[in-house]
């Protein structure tokens, strides 16, 4: 089942174009690491499948439905790149916050504040977080209704290394998941399909097996990334 449908996406800001004519689909279940330099046009692609933004031309659908549309907010979790909770609740109503907005029973956010190292700062309010722990509690409000279908924009951003294996366990529970990353151990931990897109074009997308079969030699899978990029195949 298609969870996810782009065809001939283009997103413009002003005389920019962030985004040229991008089409692909992505399976129900599927994991998918979205790749590419800064700028490429990563965060635009998944603020549109979030529904927070529109393209100006193609088509976007979440399981055959508008992205913004009610039933699919329910079944959809967006991580933004430098997530920013409500900064003048504290932990505890920022997710109670969601908890009620998704209709999600409480005891599950006690759940992942424990499983985040979460509850000692319950009461402090989100400003006062470090943004390490600001980004924690992004991730908790991300995928508290465990959403079918999950969008997140640099997830590990400011985590120390236990709390990015301890995240990285928890996404791997998820259904169908589309992780925009620079670091590629995360990429390759999260996902089996990669999206590479520069300049707002798709470069290469496949199985990640079948990318470091693209090898030349001894070739790092950087190298054979940074040639996609550019153009090199
Ligand atoms: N609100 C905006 N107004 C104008 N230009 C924008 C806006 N948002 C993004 N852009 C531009 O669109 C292009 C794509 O940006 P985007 O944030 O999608 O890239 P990205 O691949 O997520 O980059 P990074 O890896 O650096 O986070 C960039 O040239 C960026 O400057």
């Amino acid at each position: 089942m298609l969870c996810i449908h782009v065809s001939n996406v283009e997103k413009r800001y002003g005389s920019l174009i962030a985004l040229n004519g991008i089409s692909f689909d992505i399976n129900c279940n599927e994991k998918w690491a979205l790749l590419g330099p800064n700028g490429a046009g990563k965060s635009t692609l998944l603020k549109i499948l979030a529904g927070l933004i529109r393209p100006d031309k193609g088509e976007v659908k979440i399981m055959d439905k508008d992205p913004s549309s009610v039933e699919i907010k329910k079944i959809l979790g967006y991580l933004p790149e430098d997530a920013d909770p409500f900064p003048g609740l504290s932990v505890i109503d920022n997710l109670k916050f969601v908890a009620s907005l998704r209709n999600v029973d409480e005891n599950k956010i006690y759940d992942l504040l424990d499983i985040l190292d979460l509850r000692r700062y319950i009461n402090y309010k989100a400003s006062t977080l470090s943004r390490g722990n600001k980004q924690k509690l992004a991730i908790a409000m991300a995928i508290l209704h465990e959403p079918n279908i999950i969008l997140l924009d640099e997830p590990l951003n400011y985590l120390d290394i236990p709390t990015q294996e301890t995240v990285i366990e928890l996404l791997k529970k998820m259904n169908t998941l589309l992780v925009s990353t620079h670091i590629l151990s995360v990429a390759d931990k999260l996902a089996t399909k990669v999206l590479i897109i520069s300049n707002g074009i798709i470069r290469w997308m496949g199985d990640f097996v079948e990318l470091k079969k693209m090898a030349n030699g001894n070739e790092s899978i950087e190298h054979i990334i940074a040639r996609l990029i550019k153009g090199y195949y």
